[in-house]
């Protein structure tokens, strides 16, 4: 069977940046890492929470310095997404983890959205760039980074809220939400990876996001689920991410299936998918071998990724006519 069409709305660019490459570019750039090779990099991907992956995925972010290394990323997550049957991605960048580093705004932006522009007629992947502000950061920081990024034109569709959760909750950004949502953009937040339920409650009446990154925390509040199923909020489901960090205990243990049986709009997409061990289709079929996915909740889940997208409705229906015309 060829792979249902799927829209990616859960992956962060940066999480795309495989052992390999993160090598072949701290060689291109003379950056020195504390690994040897592959391998030693590879065994360091032992997470025992966000912060600890955290950790690693800022540091190797510093191989990170020239417009061609942002577009040979772009590039090739692309092409990867391409054969997991990802035909929309909604894409993440978090513009401070560059600017921390001395790397200018329009060299990420640019080398970034050159691959992009050309992504439909090279991969055959629509794509949406969001704009992914750092939690554990100062909101003025971010209002700045905010303000650059749309004097500048860079093309961002919406923005998000990432990095470390607990103790940071959303109604630190209430101002920045207000000015993005001001400026047209759409709006999305990490909320109830680690944190509790009431981040979820407060993404969604504090900051006013369209979609839910994450969410697995609001099924400790049931009647948080009665308001997600009622008003059917897309929430983003990273089944190999929440494994690997330790927010669920195995994938036998994770609840996308009952979420989904609950009646909760939930699509499955990958995080960070160099880091936790896959793609969208490594991730379905994780679920389909952990989990007994069904064939009928595959293609309710590659329904619902297209339906909780920002893309218009004539596109829309071209690939909900693709997925069904892909499971009949
Ligand atoms: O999984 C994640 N959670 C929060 N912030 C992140 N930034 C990159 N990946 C993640
Ligand atoms: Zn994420």
């Amino acid at each position: 069977m060829t792979h249902l069409p799927f829209a990616e709305l859960h992956l962060h660019l940066e999480g795309t940046l495989e052992p390999e490459l993160v090598m072949e570019l701290a060689r291109r750039n003379d950056v020195t890492l504390p690994y040897r090779d592959v391998e030693e990099l590879r065994a360091a991907y032992a997470f025992r929470d966000l912060q600890s992956f955290l950790d690693l995925y800022y540091a190797n972010m510093a191989v990170l310095r020239t417009r061609q290394d942002f577009a040979d990323m772009t590039a090739a997550y692309l092409a990867r997404a391409a054969t997991a049957g990802v035909r929309h991605a909604e894409i993440m960048f978090d513009p401070q983890a560059h600017l921390v580093r001395g790397v200018p705004l329009e060299v990420v932006v640019e080398g970034i959205a050159s691959v992009l522009a050309t992504s439909e007629d090279d991969h055959g992947v629509s794509t949406l760039l969001i704009a992914a502000f750092l939690r554990d950061r100062p909101e003025d920081e971010a209002l700045d980074v905010l303000d650059r990024l749309l004097a500048r034109g860079a093309p961002i569709a919406g923005i998000g809220l990432d990095s470390a959760e607990v103790g940071n909750p959303p109604a630190r950004f209430a101002r920045l939400f207000a000015r993005a949502r001001e400026a047209g953009l759409h709006l999305v937040a990490h909320a109830g990876e680690e944190g509790p339920a009431s981040y979820v409650t407060d993404a969604l009446d504090v900051l006013g996001v369209e979609r839910i990154d994450h969410g697995i925390r609001s099924l400790d509040d049931d009647a948080l689920v009665a308001r997600l199923v009622a008003e059917q909020v897309p929430m983003t489901v990273c089944p190999l991410s929440n494994v690997a960090l330790r927010a669920v205990d195995t994938l036998a243990d994770h609840p996308v299936v009952e979420m989904l049986e609950r009646g909760l709009n939930v699509s499955v997409h990958s995080d960070d998918p160099a880091y936790f061990g896959g793609y969208l289709d490594d991730n379905l079929d994780a679920l389909g071998s952990s989990l007994g996915l069904t064939r009928e909740q595959r293609i309710r889940l590659a329904e619902n990724s297209v339906r909780s997208s920002f893309l218009p409705a004539d596109r829309r229906e071209e690939l909900l006519a693709q997925i069904a015309a892909a499971s009949a």
